[in-house]
């Protein structure tokens, strides 16, 4: 259930990631969110220990600097660090309840994903009480499509979704929404990749980040 909000409040909007790296896959498409929906407030959230894949290749630390060096000269952006002290796997409703708990029931709270990410929701510890928490804002993804393999997934989805922006600033947490943000074929595991094998990451994260992994020697 979801207080209503008379006055249309502005979202507060996460978006967690394993960010190694961070990249413009990442930033462009949740700009775009941003711009498309009217956001002032994207607070980035990266994990130290991520649910449901192999811990990642650069260490916690250099993540998070990561992170930070991209988004250093934007003022939509911030940083929150508290999944990074946590030692046990980084499960979202855990975050999303924590922050509820310190913004108060009113201000609607989304959280970021792409469109990989909502196909395999139902593997995430109590997916359904997510939206308990949050609305779900997806970002498209190249090569992913808004059909679901699952009925359960595709249910939920059909009961929550909305395509009305205005609801998600009258509410604070309960709907899904899919936008329209453009599709950047880039992926952390890709920038890996071509690390290993010598080819340019121009275009493909922000020149910050890119000087970074080279003077810390990252994915080699
Ligand atoms: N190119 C992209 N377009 C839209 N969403 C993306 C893109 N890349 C990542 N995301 C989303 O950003 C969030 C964090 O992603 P993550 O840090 O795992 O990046 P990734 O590029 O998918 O990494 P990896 O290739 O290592 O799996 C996830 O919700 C993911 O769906
Ligand atoms: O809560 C879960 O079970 C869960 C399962 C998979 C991913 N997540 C979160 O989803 C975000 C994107 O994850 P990833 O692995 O694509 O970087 C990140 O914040 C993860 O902590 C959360």
């Amino acid at each position: 259930m979801s207080d209503r909000i008379e006055s249309g409040e502005a979202i507060h909007a996460l978006f967690g990631g394993t960010f190694d790296p961070i990249h413009y896959g990442h930033l462009k498409p949740v700009e775009a969110l941003a711009q498309e929906i009217g956001l002032n407030r994207i607070t980035l959230l990266p994990n130290h220990v991520p649910p449901h894949r192999p811990q990642p290749e650069a260490n916690t630390q250099q993540r998070l600097d990561m992170v930070k060096l991209a988004v250093a000269d934007n003022p939509l952006f911030s940083v929150d660090e508290r999944e990074l002290h946590r030692l046990a796997p980084s499960y979202t409703i855990d975050t999303l309840e924590e922050i509820r708990r310190e913004q108060g029931k009113k201000i609607p709270l989304a959280f970021i994903i792409g469109q990989d990410s909502l196909l395999t929701l139902h593997y995430w510890h109590r997916w359904q009480a997510l939206l308990d928490y949050c609305h779900l804002l997806v970002c498209a993804r190249p090569g992913y499509t808004d059909k679901l393999d699952t009925p359960e997934l595709e249910s939920w989805l059909a009961q929550h979704r909305t395509t009305k922006i205005d609801d998600l600033k009258q509410q604070a947490n309960g709907l899904i929404y899919l936008a329209h943000t453009p599709l950047l074929d880039i992926s952390a595991t890709d920038i890996r990749q071509r690390k290993h094998n010598g080819i340019s990451l121009d275009d493909l994260l922000p020149p910050t980040v890119q000087q970074y992994i080279e003077q810390q020697g990252l994915y080699r």
